[in-house]
C-alpha cells in the first residue's frame, strides 16, 4: 500500500456508524466522541462500556446485525466486526454511497486506517505504520504522550491567541514567519507556560516575540 494522505477530518457533530460492539469498535467509538462525533454503534453483542455509553446518550447504540439504511446520513463508516465478510460488504456499501470505509481486519480494504492518536487539546499527535505494525503505532504514541503533556493543551490555546495577535499586527510575511517561528521554540514554550501571556495587549506579546525571536536568532 503506498502511503496514505494524513487529514484531520472535522466529525464533531456528525454521523459515524460503528458495525461491531466489541474491544475495537469500542476504541474507535472512543476516539470519534473525542472529536466530538455522533455516534451510532450497531452489534449483536454490545462490550459493557459500549452499553454504558448508550444509556447515558453518550452514544446511539442498536443490539442488532448492521444493515445498509445504518448508513444513513454518515459520514465515516466504520467496519469492526469479527466477520470479515460483513466488514467487506458493509464497507463497500459505504463506498457505493460516497462515504468513505475503515476495515478494522484489513487496512488495505478499506478508504482509510486510523492512527495511534495522542490528543492535547487542539494538538494533535498521529501515528502511522499504515498497517504494517500497529503495535509500532502504538508503543512510538505512548512514548509521544510522556513527551507531550497535558500542558500541550493550554500551550495551544495560547499559541493561538498569539498568532491572532501576529496576524492581526504585523503586515510584513516574512517578519510573521519570523515571530511566529519564535513562538514556538522551547524557549517560548517555557515561558508561555510559566507566565501565560492571557489579557496582555498584542503590543506587549509583539515586543516580547520579537526578544525571543532576536534571541534564538530567527
Ligand atoms: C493504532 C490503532 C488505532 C485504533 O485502532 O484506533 C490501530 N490498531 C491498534 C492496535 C493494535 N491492533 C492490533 C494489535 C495487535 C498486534 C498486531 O496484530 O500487530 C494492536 C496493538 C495493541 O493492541 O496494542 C491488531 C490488528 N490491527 C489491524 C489488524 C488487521 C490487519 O493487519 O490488517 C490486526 C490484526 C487482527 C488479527 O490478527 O486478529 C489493523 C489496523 N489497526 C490499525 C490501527 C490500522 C493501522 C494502524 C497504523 O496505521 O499503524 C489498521 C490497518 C486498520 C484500522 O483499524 O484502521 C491501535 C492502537 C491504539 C493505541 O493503543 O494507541
Ligand atoms: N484494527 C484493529 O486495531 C484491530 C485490532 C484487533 C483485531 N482486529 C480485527 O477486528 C475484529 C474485531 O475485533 P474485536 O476484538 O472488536 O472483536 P470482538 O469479538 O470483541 O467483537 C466482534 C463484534 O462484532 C459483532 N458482530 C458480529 N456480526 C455482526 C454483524 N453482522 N453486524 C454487526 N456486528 C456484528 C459482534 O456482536 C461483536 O460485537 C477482529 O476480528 C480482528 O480481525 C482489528
Amino acid at each position: 500500500m503506498p502511503g496514505g494522505y494524513p487529514v484531520l477530518f472535522h466529525v464533531e457533530g456528525r454521523r459515524c456508524v460503528i458495525a461491531g460492539g466489541g474491544a475495537v469498535a469500542e476504541r474507535k467509538a472512543a476516539g470519534l466522541l473525542e472529536a466530538g462525533a455522533d455516534v451510532l454503534v450497531v452489534a449483536p453483542g454490545l462490550s459493557l462500556r459500549l452499553r454504558e455509553w448508550a444509556e447515558q446518550g453518550t452514544i446511539r447504540a442498536e443490539a442488532r446485525e448492521v444493515r445498509a439504511s445504518d448508513l444513513d446520513g454518515a459520514a465515516l463508516a466504520f467496519a469492526a466486526t469479527d466477520r470479515p465478510d460483513v466488514n467487506r460488504w458493509f464497507a463497500s456499501e459505504a463506498r457505493s454511497r460516497g462515504i468513505p470505509a475503515n476495515v478494522a481486519d484489513d487496512g488495505e480494504a478499506g478508504d482509510f486506517v486510523t492512527p495511534a492518536v495522542v490528543r492535547r487539546g487542539d494538538f494533535v499527535l498521529a501515528v502511522s505504520a499504515s498497517g504494517a505494525g500497529p503495535a509500532l503505532s502504538a508503543r512510538v504514541a505512548r512514548e509521544l504522550a510522556e513527551r507531550y503533556g497535558p500542558e500541550y493543551a493550554e500551550l495551544t490555546a495560547i499559541l493561538r491567541k498569539v498568532r491572532e495577535a501576529v496576524k492581526a499586527g504585523v503586515p510584513d510575511p516574512a517578519e510573521r514567519r519570523r515571530l511566529l517561528g519564535a513562538a514556538a521554540t522551547d524557549e517560548a514554550i517555557r515561558l508561555w507556560l510559566s507566565a501565560p501571556p492571557a489579557g496582555e495587549e498584542p503590543e506587549r506579546l509583539l515586543r516580547e516575540l520579537r526578544k525571543l525571536a532576536d534571541s534564538s536568532q530567527l
